[in-house]
């Protein structure tokens, strides 16, 4: 985008924000000043603080103290919620929009008026609104039935129609396959050019360089820095969210030997068909990591879905070490040594309402204690493990997991996949919200699980999240397409994933 673009007007400014929760300082003392047609990353490492302010430059919650101001006005008071919608628009990772009703619906929510509501005239309206944003559904399908990309642009299509000039995007592109953050980013240059602005919010740090002109850094709650992103290297931006000097190092499988066939296999698929994947035979041997790639329809994520229990095959067999694992029970699958970190944390990870320790060790309550009943004390150290051997951000392993912040939850998923010692390990998008220094010590706790001997599948968009593979499989159209060993190249796998390479 062009910085050309801003000028010195203040879209949105924050000044002085504090935020507690009970102990926890969420927001200490921050600002961050987002000017007028520019788009403004903000990044920090897992708990700094970012979706506090978020919630607080929205007007879902009052800062314990400091100011929100709109184009140079303070904001509205917190009840006033059609005056925050008017200067400000949230599309966040987890949907607002509402599922059972119609695409139309959803763009004209508490807005219809008063008096009876004309149904043609919203249709046509809700068509037109899509219509820039080249959305190609019915505007009568239910919302459910649109895909993240289609979802994204009707929440931004709705923030836009009732006059917001500032929208906030966090973490946008953490559900979508490379093609699908392209578009994305085409569309949010030609909204810039328009004049609209952005604060963005990301852990894929090559994004802010793509499509930012500003950046801030949180640290601990406080504000760090703020600088032109051209100015910042990615090596600088990384030691000021991690507030040490040292690079990243995410681990490679070419440090671990080699597995050879002698090793004992694991995990064998034999036939196996289902939901948009057809006829996988595929064996996994103890201590080896397999990356399944592909483009979001390629029937990756419905694989690794019926691997774990939680989708019935249609035909063929998922064995683990030589025993046949009955097909859509979840149960089964970890009866028999199957771990999961499943792709939605919100619906199959966590209870949110229970602790850190509670969810960390609900794959082995029966083995810790009788009837299923953890003693306390055993209890408070299997959360103190899980907050040290996964770097969670938290008061103590008794504080619920809806207190903490999305990365920090993600990384309890995988502390709950490990407790049980799988056999097999399988991992959907297992660094999805997570920062790039955390990211790093996930990757290297499959990597550490492998050297114990678990086998594991990653299933991942992300280049980095495959480097730790023994073999990456792509999947095209519910087959697998392309098989590389340990010396892929970026571009091969790309090519692989995007259809664009001969068998
Ligand atoms: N409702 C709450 N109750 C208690 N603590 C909370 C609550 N919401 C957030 N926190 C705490 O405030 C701190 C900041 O959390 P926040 O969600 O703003 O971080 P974040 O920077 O968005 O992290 P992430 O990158 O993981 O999304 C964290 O320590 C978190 O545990």
């Amino acid at each position: 985008m062009t910085p050309a673009a801003a000028s010195t007007e203040l879209a949105a400014a924050a000044r002085n924000i504090t935020k507690r929760y009970g102990k926890t300082v969420a927001l200490n003392d921050v600002g961050i000043e987002i000017r007028d047609g520019e788009s403004h990353a903000l990044v920090g490492r897992n708990g700094a603080g970012k979706s506090t302010l978020v919630s607080i430059l929205t007007g879902l919650q009052a800062p314990d103290s400091g100011e929100v101001s709109f184009y140079g006005k303070p904001s509205p008071a917190l009840s006033d919620r059609e005056g925050w919608r008017h200067n400000v628009a949230c599309v966040y990772q987890k949907s607002t929009i509402m599922p059972a009703l119609s695409v139309a619906e959803n763009l004209f929510i508490n807005r219809q008026g008063k008096g009876l509501i004309s149904w043609s005239k919203l249709r046509k309206q809700a068509a037109e609104l899509l219509e820039p944003f080249d959305v190609k559904v019915d505007v009568t399908t239910p919302a459910s039935d649109l895909t993240v990309e289609q979802r994204q642009l009707v929440e931004i299509a709705r923030a836009l129609s009732v006059g917001a000039k500032f929208i906030i995007l966090d973490e946008p592109t953490a559900q979508l396959d490379g093609p699908a953050i392209e578009r994305l980013f085409e569309r949010l240059r030609a909204l810039q050019d328009s004049g609209i602005t952005f604060m963005f919010i990301s852990h894929h740090l090559e994004e802010i360089y793509e499509v930012c002109q500003t950046v801030t850094v949180f640290r601990d709650a406080k504000h760090i820095l703020t600088a032109p992103v051209a100015e910042l290297g990615r090596a600088e931006l990384v030691d000021a969210m991690t507030g040490e000097p040292g690079g990243l190092s995410v681990p490679g499988a070419a440090d671990r030997p080699t597995i050879g066939d002698k090793s004992t296999v694991a995990l064998k698929l034999s036939g196996l068909s289902g939901d948009s994947f057809d006829s996988i035979n595929l064996e996994v041997r103890r201590g080896e990591v397999i990356g399944l790639a592909g483009s979001a329809s390629s029937g990756k994520h419905q694989l690794a879905e019926t691997i774990y229990g939680l989708r019935k095959a249609a035909t063929g067999t998922v064995e683990v070490d030589g025993k046949a694992v009955k097909s859509g029970s979840v149960v089964d699958a970890l009866r028999h040594g199957v771990g999961c970190v499943p792709r939605d944390r919100h619906h199959e990870g966590l209870v949110p309402s229970l602790s850190i320790a509670e969810n960390a060790t609900l794959t082995v309550m029966g083995r810790l204690g009788p009837g299923g009943l953890v003693p306390p004390k055993q209890l408070a150290e299997k959360g103190r493990e899980a907050i040290k051997s996964y770097d969670i951000v938290a008061s103590g392993g008794e504080q619920p997991v809806s207190d903490l912040s999305g990365g920090n939850q993600q990384k309890v998923v995988i502390a709950r996949a490990l407790a049980n010692d799988p056999k097999v390990l399988v991992l959907i998008n297992p660094t999805a919200g997570v920062d790039v220094k955390s990211k790093e010590s996930l990757l290297g706790v499959v990597d550490r699980v492998a050297r114990t001997g678990t086998a594991a599948i990653v299933v991942s968009d992300e280049l980095d999240d495959m480097r730790v593979c023994d073999r990456v499989l792509v999947m095209f159209h519910g087959e697998v397409a392309h098989e590389f060993g340990r010396d892929w190249t970026e571009q091969d796998l790309v090519a692989a994933i995007e259809g664009v390479t001969e068998k």
